[in-house]
């Protein structure tokens, strides 16, 4: 049997984040693959109207848990829902919560932050450097800990260029920084923000990388490793490929290129498009738990997880694989052709904007506004340049991380381990994976019906006569207008006509002698 799946049979675990893109995953993966573990505890908030409980019920009926489903139908009864709120002081657990999580839970997975990269400081740090700490503070008081496993991102120390597989010291004390958000007005802490995050290119990286070394101050002798994912993209085969349920990172792009809002994106052709599936990242989490709880590592290990360095593929491939696979899957209602075109150059980058973006939304807002309608495509392209500004910085350049650890961890696995808990990356066939990426994206985050497909192919076609009339039309009148202001252009105009006219004739001629 897998080592791995037989090391968590019998244990108690706790998961924060659980209900996250990641956190559903790795749930899904830990109860399938080890049905026999004893409990898996979960950090839940009440969250827009809806009580703990209720978010429970419908988190497990979430499509992640299909297959589940199906090979052990009362999986649910082992998820133990608890009460917390990062935030909070003592991640605002019960006592008696408290209490049962200190007596009973093995190993710890760490999930939860706020993964948005326009997070007020204050935010950012309560969860993802303060969260952090309450954790570890509790962690210190579970009694049977064997393994505790933080989620960082291979982005956190994104100001170097070479990321070695180690905790780097931050320009600020993570604790000194906490203190002082607990009192500054939250207006000043905005103005100061670009100052305290110096060459890090947003809170949330910043954060991540406070939270890594608060680790190194705080665990004491917890027995800890860190996992550092690049851009966690939809599943590669588990448990089924494709799998995505958000609009973070590239999925967002994907989906508004699919629909044909996005029709230029800043990025560099040649920069490393560094994307790893959830899946993959998920069992190298669990590898890394089953690993510290068992080997017991003498120093943390911190593992990058990252597909560069072994099977890299850069945005400008990434542009033809979108389109083709959009081409064949188009997702519903396309707003036009899917068809983004990708650039570092800024002078370029504003022209498509002007050309590609504005210009038709103003249109289409227009012809909104005629027909009675309230304008939104120019309020829809705002926000999505702004989303392509946030992701600028890390789809104009590449970082080249080193993955030792990683290595010895997969040369560590036993075959059944290798097989049933697939970490190994040069395999992955980025054609088909984007192709199922994209798919994901419309069935599982947009949630449209694949029988719509010949409908959406009908509409692309649509779209590109409508393209090519609307071309034309504005070529002949900016001609029309040429041609009144210049003897030249007059000239060359009856020149192409007497021509075209000439071919006429010949091939007409042509045809009645064949007769
Ligand atoms: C083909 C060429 C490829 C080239 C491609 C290059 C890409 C280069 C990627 C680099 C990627 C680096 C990744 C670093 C690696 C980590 O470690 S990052 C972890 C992942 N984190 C992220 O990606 C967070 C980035 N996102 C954000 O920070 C925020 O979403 C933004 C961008 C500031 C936008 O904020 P906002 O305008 O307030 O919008 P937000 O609240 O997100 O969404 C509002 C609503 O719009 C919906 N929405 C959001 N996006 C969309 C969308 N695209 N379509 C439709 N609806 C949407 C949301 O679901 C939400 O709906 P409701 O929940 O309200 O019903
Ligand atoms: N997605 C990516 O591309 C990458 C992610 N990572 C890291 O992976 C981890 C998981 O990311 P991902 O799954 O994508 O993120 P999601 O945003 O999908 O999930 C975040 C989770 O954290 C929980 N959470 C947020 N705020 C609180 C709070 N105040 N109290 C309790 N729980 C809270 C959320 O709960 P709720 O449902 O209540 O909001 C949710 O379960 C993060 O640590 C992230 O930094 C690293 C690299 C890349």
């Amino acid at each position: 049997m897998s080592s791995i799946a037989a090391y968590y049979n019998g244990k108690t675990v706790l998961i924060t984040g659980a209900t996250g893109f990641m956190g559903k995953v790795l749930v899904e993966k830990l109860l399938r693959s080890s049905p026999g573990v004893k409990a898996v505890y979960i950090l839940v908030r009440p969250k827009a109207g809806q009580s703990m409980q209720n978010r429970v019920v419908t988190m497990v009926k979430c499509k992640i848990f299909d297959r589940i489903r199906e090979e052990h139908p009362n999986f649910h009864e082992k998820i133990k829902p608890i009460n917390a709120e990062l935030t909070q002081p003592n991640l605002a657990i019960s006592p008696e919560d408290a209490q049962e999580l200190a007596s009973q839970i093995n190993v710890v997975f760490h999930c939860a932050a706020t993964v948005r990269f326009d997070e007020p400081l204050k935010h950012a740090l309560l969860l993802n450097v303060r969260g952090t700490q309450q954790l570890l503070l509790l962690a210190r008081q579970m009694q049977k800990l064997e393994a505790f496993i933080h989620i960082s991102t291979a982005y956190a120390n994104c100001p170097r260029r070479y990321i070695d597989e180690v905790i780097y010291p931050t320009p600020v004390d993570p604790q000194r920084l906490l203190d002082l958000v607990e009192w500054m007005d939250e207006s000043l802490i905005q103005e100061i923000t670009p100052k305290l995050i110096k060459e890090w290119p947003n809170t949330y990286t910043f954060t991540k990388a406070l939270a890594e070394y608060l680790i190194v101050q705080e665990k004491g002798n917890l027995n800890a490793a860190i996992i550092r994912p690049s851009i966690v993209g939809a599943s590669w085969h588990e448990p089924f490929p494709g799998w995505i349920d958000n609009y973070n990172g590239t999925s967002g792009i994907f989906i508004a290129a699919g629909k044909g809002i996005l029709q230029t994106i800043k990025a560099n052709i040649d920069a490393v498009a560094d994307i790893i599936p959830v899946d993959v990242v998920i069992n190298i989490t669990l590898a890394a738990g089953w690993y510290t709880a068992v080997h017991r590592p003498k120093s943390m290990l911190v593992y990058n997880c990252t597909t560069g360095g072994t099977n890299p593929f850069c945005w400008g491939e990434m542009e033809d694989y979108v389109r083709s696979a959009f081409k064949r899957f188009p997702l519903d209602q396309p707003f036009r052709t899917p068809n983004a075109i990708i650039t570092s150059n800024y002078l370029i980058y504003q022209y498509w904007i002007t050309v590609r973006h504005k210009v038709p939304a103003l249109l289409y807002d227009l012809y909104l506004r005629l027909t009675g309608r309230k304008p939104r495509m120019m309020k829809i392209f705002n926000r999505l340049h702004k989303m392509i500004m946030l992701l600028e910085y890390f789809s104009c350049q590449s970082w080249e991380w080193n993955s030792d650890n990683l290595t010895m961890l997969i040369n560590q696995l036993s075959p059944e381990d290798r097989k049933l808990f697939s970490i190994d990356v040069r395999q992955l066939h980025w054609p088909e994976y984007i192709e199922n990426y994209c798919l994901g994206a419309k069935k599982y985050v947009l949630k449209e019906d694949l029988s719509g497909i010949p409908a959406a192919k009908q509409h692309l076609r649509k779209l590109r006569n409508i393209r090519y009339a609307f071309n034309t039309t504005l070529l002949v009148i900016i001609w029309r207008v040429f041609i009144a202001r210049s003897q030249m252009a007059r000239n060359i105009w009856y020149f192409v006509v007497s021509l075209c006219y000439k071919f006429l004739y010949y091939f007409k001629a042509s045809s009645t002698l064949n007769h």
